[in-house]
This record gives C-alpha cells, sequence and structure tokens, in this order.
C-alpha cells in the first residue's frame, strides 16, 4: 500500500480507484467536506470525529450511490456485462465524432491482427532456426519470416499511434457533447425540478458523467486492445496446439483474479482512511475560512481544532499503516498463487516437450503467446473494472437527460393577447411539492390591472413571493387559474409571458461577471451599448456605484478573482433594480426592492416605481415597508396563503379597517418621535 500524505484525497497510485480518485477530488471541491459514502468498512473512527460529527463524516451526495459499486464486480458479471459497457461507449463517441471513432476502431482491430500475424511469424523464425543443419542457412531460411515479424512489429506500432490520436481526438469531443446534453436541457427544465431533491440527487451525480464519459473513451480503447491482444493470443495458440489454451487459461486466471483482489482491497482501504482525511480537511478548512475567523480568534477555537485535526490525522495514520501490512500480506499471497500456476503451466509445457508432443519451436511460440496473453487479461480486469464504475456515472447522465426531457419547460403554447388589459388570479392554490402542510396559497383571487400599482403585504411567509412567482410561470397552481385576459397562463406560451416579466427578485442573483453584464443581463439578447446601461443605471440610482468602480462598467464585480471588486449589498440592490430597468418588461415585479438601501434611496426607488406606472408599466409590489404603498392602486393584504383584505390605501385605513391598518399603526409608532413637529 503507497502511502498517501494525510489530508491528500488522491486515490492509492494503481488502486481500483478510477472513481476513488474522482471521488477524492469531489472531496477537495466540497464546501463542508461531508465524508464519503457508506464505506464497506468504516473503520476505527476517532473520538474527535465522534465527538464533532457524530461519527465517520460522510456525504450525502446523489453519486454516492455508486460508492462500492467497484465491489460488485466478479469476473464473470464483469464478462457478461462487457459487451454492454463498450457498446454504449461506441454510441458516445459515434454521437461525437463518426470519423474518429472509426478510425481508432480500424486501428485497434488491424493491431490485433498484425498481433496475431506477429506470433505466427514468431513461430515460423522460430521452426527454421531450430531446425536441423547449417546455422547460416538456418538464419537465411528464417529471414523472410524475421521481415514479418519487423513488419508486423512496424505496422502495430503505426496502429497504436493512429488509435491514441483518435482516442485523444474523441475524448474532449465526447467530454462537450455529454456537457452541453445535460445543461442544455437542465437550464429548461421547470422550477420545480430543480428545487426537486431527487432531481438534484441525480444531477449531483450527472454532472460526473461527462467527465466519466470522457474517461469512458480510454478505458474503452484499453479494453477493446487487451480483448483484441487476447483473442489473437489465444487463436494463435489453438491453432499451435489444442493444449496451450487451457494452459494460457490455467496460468492468467489466477493473476487476474489476484488483480482483481489488489485492486478491491485499496479500494476499499481508500474509503476508510479518506473519511479521516476529509474530516481533517473539513478542519484545516474552518481555521482558515474568512468568516470563521473572527469567532477563531475572539473565542480561542484554534487550539481546540488543531487538537481534534491532530486525533484525526494519527486515527488516519494508524489505517493506513494497517492497511499497507494488509495490502502487503495480499500481493505475497497473490504473488505465491501466480508463481504456483506459472511453474504448473511452464511444466506441462516442458512436460509435452519431453514427451514429444509439442516441437521446441511451438513451445518457444507457446510461452510468447501465454506472456502477452496474461499480460493482456490483467489490464482487460482491471480496465474494465473501471469501465464499469465510469458507466455508472454515464447512465447517470442519461437517466438525468430522460429526467429533464419529462419535466422542460414545454417549448410552445398559446399566444398571449398583443396588450393584456387584466391578470386574474381566480381561487388560486399552490403547495410546494414535498410539501403536505398548510397551503402556500389557498384559494386566492387577486386581479392585476395592465399599468396599475398593485401591492402585496403581510406577516413573513404568508405567501408574497409565492404568489409573484406564480405570476411570472415559475410555478403553476394547482387550482384555479390566472387569467390573462382570456388565456389560461398554464396553457400559454412559456417563453413570451417570460418575456412580458421584469423581476428584481429578494434573493436576485449576482452574477459573478462585469457590472455591465450584471445589468445587460437582464436582457441578454439586447445590446450591451454604454447609453442603454448608463439609463438603466440612473434610474436604479447605480450610476454614482458605476463611476465609482475601478474599471467602471467593465469591472469584475466577483470576489476571490484578480481585479474582482466587492460592492455593498445596497449596491448590489440597485444594480438589480437597473437590470430590471434594463430588461424593460410591461410587468415589472418587485419583491423588497429596498430592503439593503439607506432612506433616500429607498425614497427615490418607490418615487420611480410610481413614475414607472405613470409611463404605463404594471407594477406589483411586495414590501415589509407599509408607508411605500400609500399610492398603490390596489393593496392585498395576505396571511397565511390567503387574502385576507383588499383595498386602496385609504379604504384599508379606515377606522374600521382590520389587519393591514393594525400593522401600518404598529410600523408607524416605532417611527413616531416626541419632539417632532
Ligand atoms: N421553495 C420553497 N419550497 C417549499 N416551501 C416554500 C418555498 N418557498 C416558500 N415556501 C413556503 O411557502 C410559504 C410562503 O412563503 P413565501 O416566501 O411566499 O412568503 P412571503 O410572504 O414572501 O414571506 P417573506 O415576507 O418572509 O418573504 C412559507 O411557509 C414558506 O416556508
Amino acid at each position: 500500500m503507497e502511502s498517501v500524505p494525510a489530508g491528500s484525497a488522491a486515490p492509492p497510485a494503481g488502486s481500483g480507484g478510477a472513481a476513488g480518485g474522482r471521488r477524492g477530488r469531489r472531496a477537495g471541491r466540497r464546501k463542508g467536506g461531508r465524508g464519503p459514502g457508506p464505506a464497506p468498512d468504516t473503520g476505527e473512527v476517532s473520538e474527535s470525529e465522534r465527538l464533532l460529527f457524530g461519527g465517520p463524516l460522510r456525504y450525502d451526495a446523489g453519486w454516492d450511490q455508486h460508492t462500492g459499486s467497484f465491489l460488485e464486480l466478479n469476473l464473470r458479471t464483469m464478462i457478461a456485462r462487457m459487451p454492454r459497457l463498450i457498446a454504449s461507449t461506441v454510441r458516445l463517441a459515434h454521437r461525437a465524432d463518426p470519423r474518429a471513432l472509426r478510425r481508432v476502431a480500424g486501428a485497434e482491430l488491424g493491431g490485433g491482427i498484425a498481433q496475431a500475424v506477429g506470433l505466427v511469424a514468431v513461430n515460423q523464425v522460430l521452426v527454421q532456426v531450430l531446425a536441423p543443419g547449417d546455422t547460416s542457412e538456418r538464419l537465411v531460411a528464417a529471414g523472410p519470416a524475421l521481415i514479418a515479424v519487423a513488419v508486423t512489429a512496424l505496422i502495430g506500432a503505426l496502429l497504436r499511434s493512429a488509435s491514441t490520436a483518435g482516442t485523444g481526438r474523441l475524448e474532449p469531443k465526447v467530454f462537450r457533447v455529454a456537457t452541453e446534453e445535460y445543461l442544455g436541457r437542465v437550464a429548461r427544465v421547470e422550477l420545480t425540478a430543480v428545487e426537486d431533491e431527487e432531481f438534484h440527487k441525480l444531477l449531483d451525480s450527472a454532472q460526473w458523467g461527462a467527465e466519466s464519459a470522457r474517461r469512458m473513451i480510454k478505458f474503452c480503447t484499453s479494453v477493446v486492445t487487451a480483448a483484441i491482444s487476447l483473442i489473437a493470443a489465444a487463436g494463435v495458440l489453438t491453432v499451435l496446439h489444442p493444449a496451450l489454451l487451457p494452459l494460457l487459461v490455467l496460468m492468467t486466471l489466477p493473476s487476474a483474479w489476484s488483480s482483481l483482489t489488489i485492486a478491491r482491497r485499496r479500494y476499499v482501504s481508500f474509503h476508510i482512511w479518506v473519511q479521516h482525511a476529509r474530516a481533517g480537511q473539513l478542519l484545516g478548512r474552518l481555521l482558515t475560512d474568512a468568516q470563521a475567523a473572527p469567532e477563531v480568534r475572539v473565542h480561542n477555537i484554534g487550539p481546540f481544532l488543531l487538537r481534534h485535526f491532530r486525533t484525526m490525522a494519527e486515527t488516519g495514520e494508524r489505517e493506513q499503516t494497517r492497511l499497507a501490512r494488509l495490502a502487503a500480506r495480499t500481493g505475497l499471497i497473490a504473488s505465491g498463487w501466480t508463481g504456483l500456476t506459472t511453474a504448473g503451466a511452464y511444466g506441462t509445457l516442458g512436460l509435452l516437450l519431453w514427451t514429444g508432443a509439442m516441437d521446441l519451436a511451438v513451445a518457444g511460440t507457446a510461452v510468447i503467446a501465454i506472456r502477452t496473453g496474461s499480460t493482456n487479461l490483467e489490464a482487460l480486469v482491471v480496465q474494465l473494472n473501471y469501465l464499469y464504475e465510469e458507466s455508472l456515472f454515464v447512465a447517470d447522465l442519461e437517466r438525468l437527460c430522460e429526467e429533464a426531457d419529462r419535466r422542460l419547460i414545454p417549448p410552445t403554447g398559446r399566444t398571449l393577447p398583443r396588450e393584456v388589459g387584466t391578470i386574474r388570479f381566480e381561487k388560486v392554490s399552490f403547495t410546494y411539492p414535498g410539501e403536505d402542510g398548510e397551503p402556500a396559497l389557498d384559494d386566492v383571487d387577486v386581479t392585476i390591472p395592465a399599468g396599475r400599482i398593485i401591492a402585496l403585504v403581510g406577516n413573513n411567509g404568508s405567501g408574497k413571493s409565492t404568489l409573484a412567482k406564480l405570476l411570472c410561470g415559475l410555478y403553476a397552481p394547482d387550482s384555479g387559474r390566472i387569467m390573462w385576459d382570456g388565456v389560461d397562463a398554464a396553457e400559454a406560451d412559456r417563453a413570451e409571458l417570460f418575456d412580458r416579466i421584469a423581476v428584481v427578485a429578494q434573493d436576485f442573483y449576482r452574477w459573478p461577471f462585469t457590472a455591465r453584464i450584471n445589468v445587460a443581463i437582464g436582457r441578454p439578447e439586447a445590446p450591451y451599448d454604454d447609453d442603454r446601461l448608463d439609463a438603466a443605471a440612473r434610474y436604479a440610482g447605480a450610476d454614482q456605484t458605476i463611476g465609482s468602480l475601478p474599471h467602471g462598467w467593465d469591472t469584475l464585480l466577483a470576489r476571490g478573482y484578480k481585479g474582482g471588486h466587492q460592492i455593498s449589498g445596497g449596491q448590489w440592490q440597485r444594480l438589480g433594480i437597473a437590470r430590471a430597468r434594463h430588461r424593460d418588461a410591461r410587468i415589472l415585479v418587485v419583491d423588497e426592492p429596498t430592503s439593503a438601501l439607506d432612506a433616500e434611496a429607498e425614497q427615490r426607488v418607490f418615487d420611480q416605481i410610481r413614475a414607472l406606472a405613470a409611463e404605463g408599466q404594471t407594477v406589483v409590489l411586495i414590501t415589509h415597508r407599509l408607508h411605500s404603498v400609500r399610492h398603490a392602486d390596489e393593496i392585498y393584504v395576505l396571511e397565511r396563503g390567503r387574502v385576507i383584505e383588499h383595498g386602496s390605501f385609504e379604504e384599508l385605513m379606515r377606522p374600521a379597517g382590520g389587519a393591514f391598518r393594525r400593522m401600518y399603526r404598529v410600523q408607524s409608532s416605532q417611527y413616531a418621535y416626541a419632539g417632532e413637529d
């Protein structure tokens, strides 16, 4: 067992860890560093792991289901699955580049034939060299066969390099095709799919599928090379003497079995020690994390974490020592078996020679063919294992694509009227998928006339954002309808519906791109010219922010990248509003647009929202700042998913008023100041 530096999650070299290695790297990428999945044996768990994590640290991710898949295979199942594995790789490669695939297949087949012809030529050389007579005459007689050996070796080398070039060309194309296929679909699925945990787990696993698809090309080529070479060696042996094939099997089966056993042991060991390594890595990350840094210092957490890091590292070290001993013993036993079977095979060969049942030339060729055959069989076993494991991730990718196709946003639908007069929620109810409690919206009637400001107010969790998302077409009602004049939104062309709406959501996305793109992405197909962007920035009060950035519009707004710049929450919010302005849609949905803005900026945003309505734009405003809904044409008050009141500000504030008036008075009393004039 090779020693692996503590904290490194790289797989043991030569282990059955193609996927083990990938998982190791995944571990490094994952924040939070949860441990490996249900490892075949969790080994010793340190006190620190028990105390900090309640046991060994394990992942809870989609790809985790394949942990241990390597261990499912035995020689028989592997051989049975080989055709299916090769067929699925060929299908992938064919989609990516059929010409390169044909080239690789031709080169592999040609290489196998060259090897078989080479072995026959070797046999001819030996027959001539070992024949009775003058040495020079024997060498001359062996000349043509020797040339044939050289030519087949040359052809073999040329074909191998053609296969390598073809594989190298195929690999990145397969990766691109597989990546495009799933990303293209995932970007077009319904929001409910993205939020569905099962879909997410599948996505989690499937995103490794593209990389696996790329690797499958290499492993599949190796498998095919080994299989063809094996068939060539076996064919030649059968032709030379019928007893030779069983000899090849006798000699190579134990060594193939031993490679599989050693690979499995290493795979198991990797999973045992890596969880300690990951737990340690997590502590390392926490110690250096910028967010944790103040608490680490003030609460003196550093020594505490370091102490536990040491305990975990020591557990990992003990595990590795134990495994190294185990691996050495297994290797020794396996070598013993291989030695015994080899001795048996060569003994039988000697016996055949001794009894005159076989020529010396045939025996010489047989030795070469048996050696070639056994090397190929070993390679076949190990590469087939890798291929199998990669295929699991590719199968996930295929399942994800099928699932995504099932959940795609319908590409067509009924055309919406050019000018929609009113959007009407009619008895709309909606419960989030997977939630079996109260519905988020319950029998809601809301009318949104064009060119008006409609405000949605209510306590946290009362359903305001959900209502806005249904309006945007992100979810469909479970019952009831959302009518855009005469067209039910459920039947409408969704692309057209999305096109009518601009959103400044509470959690609008902060794209790790330049300021320019952060605004222009509101309508990515529109020109990115400065005039349009400047106008949007002025509207949102973001012009000063842009002016203060080191490279103006072209400043990268992403932390942790060279040249990246950090802006405040309020500045981001202005950019978000500028983005919605740049989108220039007929309906503007603003969900808590001013939560991070200072008082003056807030006032300005609400004034602008009013001005928009005056220009004919429909505004749906969600806010907790009740004084800012004074100018709304209609206010809907929601409570636990139901509309409990609606009317104009004046209507809701009448002395006999209910919830809105109460909430308004509570809020305004917080601002009351005894000395106010
Ligand atoms: N993606 C989601 N999945 C499951 N439940 C959700 C989801 N989003 C919201 N909910 C639930 O739906 C209900 C309504 O939430 P919603 O976000 O619409 O309320 P809100 O009135 O906008 O609240 P706030 O004022 O806090 O923004 C809440 O019970 C909330 O927990």
